[in-house]
Order: C-alpha cells, then sequence, then structure tokens
C-alpha cells in the first residue's frame, strides 16, 4: 500500500515502486554546488510577508511536524524573487537526522546540515494548494537551513508544543505565530526548478533555497528527536532521518540572487 516512510522498506530507495516520478526530470532535493549556480541580476529580492494571525495550528503528520494557515486570503504571501504573481503560505515544516551530522535535504556543495525548514507556498492563480501542487509553477517553497549554534527563541515555541503532538495523527492549535521570526538575516537564496521532496513528489515547486543559516542548539535538534513516526499505541519509533538525499540534476541551472 502506500505507506510511504524513511525506513529500509519504504524509503526514498523504494519510493518510485509507488511512485515513477521519483525518476523524473525535476525532482528534488538537489545538492547545491556555489561555484556552479549562475548569478542573475534579473532575480528580483524576496518579499514574504507573514500575518501571525494566519496560524492554525500545529500537527504531526507521520512525517514531519507541520504548521498550517489559513489560506484563504491574501494575509500571508510570498511575491517577486525568482516568481511571478502572488504565492499563499499553505504550511511550514521541517526535515532533521538522527545526530547532528545530517537532516537536511537540500546540501551546500556536499555539506549536510543538522535540519531544514520548508516554508509551502501556493499560486493564487489556481484556485487551491491541491490544484496548484500538480501544476509547473503551482509551489513556491522557501528552504532555510539549520546551523548548530545558540538556542533559538522561535524554535522554542514550536518545540513547547511538541509534547501535545506526540505521535502520528495529533493536533493542536497554535495561534498567532510569526513565520518570519524562522527566516535568516540575509535573504540572499539559489534558485531552480523542482518537485515536493515527499510522494506524491510532483514536479511542481520553485525552490528558493537561503544561503544563510538559522541557528538551532543542540539540545533543540534533541527535542526534535522526540517526536515519533508512529501513532499512539503502536510501537514507538522515533522521528529521525525524514530527510530525501539529493537527487540527479538532469541538466538543470541553479540560479543565485548574489554575487
Ligand atoms: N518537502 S516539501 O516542502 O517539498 C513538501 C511540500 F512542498 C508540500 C507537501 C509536503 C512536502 F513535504
Ligand atoms: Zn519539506
Amino acid at each position: 500500500s502506500h505507506a510511504w516512510g524513511y525506513a529500509a522498506n519504504n524509503g526514498p530507495d523504494k519510493w518510485a515502486d509507488s511512485f515513477p516520478i521519483a525518476n523524473g526530470p525535476r525532482q528534488s532535493p538537489i545538492d547545491i554546488v556555489p561555484g556552479e549556480a549562475s548569478y542573475d541580476a534579473e532575480l528580483k529580492p524576496l518579499v514574504l510577508k507573514y500575518d501571525p494571525s494566519t496560524c492554525l495550528e500545529i500537527l504531526n503528520n507521520g512525517h514531519s511536524f507541520q504548521v498550517t494557515f489559513v489560506d484563504d486570503t491574501d494575509s500571508s504571501t510570498l511575491k517577486d524573487g525568482p516568481i511571478s504573481g502572488t504565492y499563499r503560505l499553505k504550511q511550514f515544516h521541517f526535515h532533521w537526522g538522527a545526530s547532528d551530522d545530517k537532516g537536511s535535504e537540500h546540501t551546500v556543495a556536499g555539506t549536510k546540515y543538522p535540519a531544514e525548514l520548508h516554508l509551502v507556498h501556493w499560486n493564487t492563480k489556481y484556485e487551491s494548494f491541491g490544484k496548484a501542487a500538480s501544476q509547473p509553477d503551482g509551489l513556491a517553497v522557501v528552504g532555510v537551513f539549520l546551523k548548530i549554534g545558540a538556542k533559538n527563541a522561535s524554535l522554542q515555541k514550536l518545540i513547547d508544543a511538541f509534547e501535545s503532538i506526540k505521535t502520528q495523527g495529533r493536533q493542536s492549535s497554535f495561534a498567532n505565530f510569526n513565520p518570519a521570526t524562522l527566516l535568516p538575516g540575509c535573504l540572499d537564496y539559489w534558485t531552480y526548478d523542482g518537485s515536493l521532496t515527499t510522494p506524491p513528489l510532483l514536479e511542481s515547486v520553485t525552490w528558493i533555497v537561503c544561503k544563510e543559516p538559522i541557528s538551532v542548539s543542540s539540545e533543540q535538534m534533541g527535542k526534535f528527536r522526540s517526536l515519533l513516526f508512529s501513532a499512539e499505541g503502536e510501537a514507538e519509533s522515533c522521528m529521525v532521518d525524514n530527510y530525501r538525499p539529493p537527487q540527479p540534476l538532469k541538466g538543470r541551472s541553479v540560479r543565485a540572487s548574489f554575487k
């Protein structure tokens, strides 16, 4: 059945069995090689406008934890950057490792970060996230690397909610969180055409990966690893290593917004 996951029997190396697009021409993530990215002076600065009052809930979906937003108006949007039009924030989530030496999906010249944040936006030229997700210009995901360092007060607000979403399927209300507090100070980015990094792996994502990481303490990473893939009453399985490794570039170019 479609019970995909990150274990040996249902993980990234098995996804092509049920989702053949896994071997498609624009799959994500990729290894970003800064020396091979081409600076594009026509790329605009990102314009992110987030309204904390659109924050709805935090949930454990069995693959990651996710914070979901009300997306029936243009309150929280992404504009400019490499995209045209207006994309609405739908949710953000993370990918991380079992130890601090791995966890990110994108890598930078082979370097893995301990975690990666994804802010998922959909193109309002389509009527919903679901419709947009099947279109080549339907989604725009902003990726932010997490690097071990100082404790991050903004991440701590998410961590403080983990007790209520420990197991798969649990969700709890989560209000007035401003995702802008998770962005690095500098919004220089790399951009390329890619896909969802989890099944159904749809090739509908304009990726926008920030060059500058945000900080997370090692203790905070430990709290990420206290979440469970498993549901209540099932044998406990720690939510770790929920990342897809880099995929073939297949001739795509990666552009840089900075010199
Ligand atoms: N990882 S990702 O950002 O590509 C992603 C999406 F964009 C949308 C849904 C799930 C998901 F995992
Ligand atoms: Zn993701």
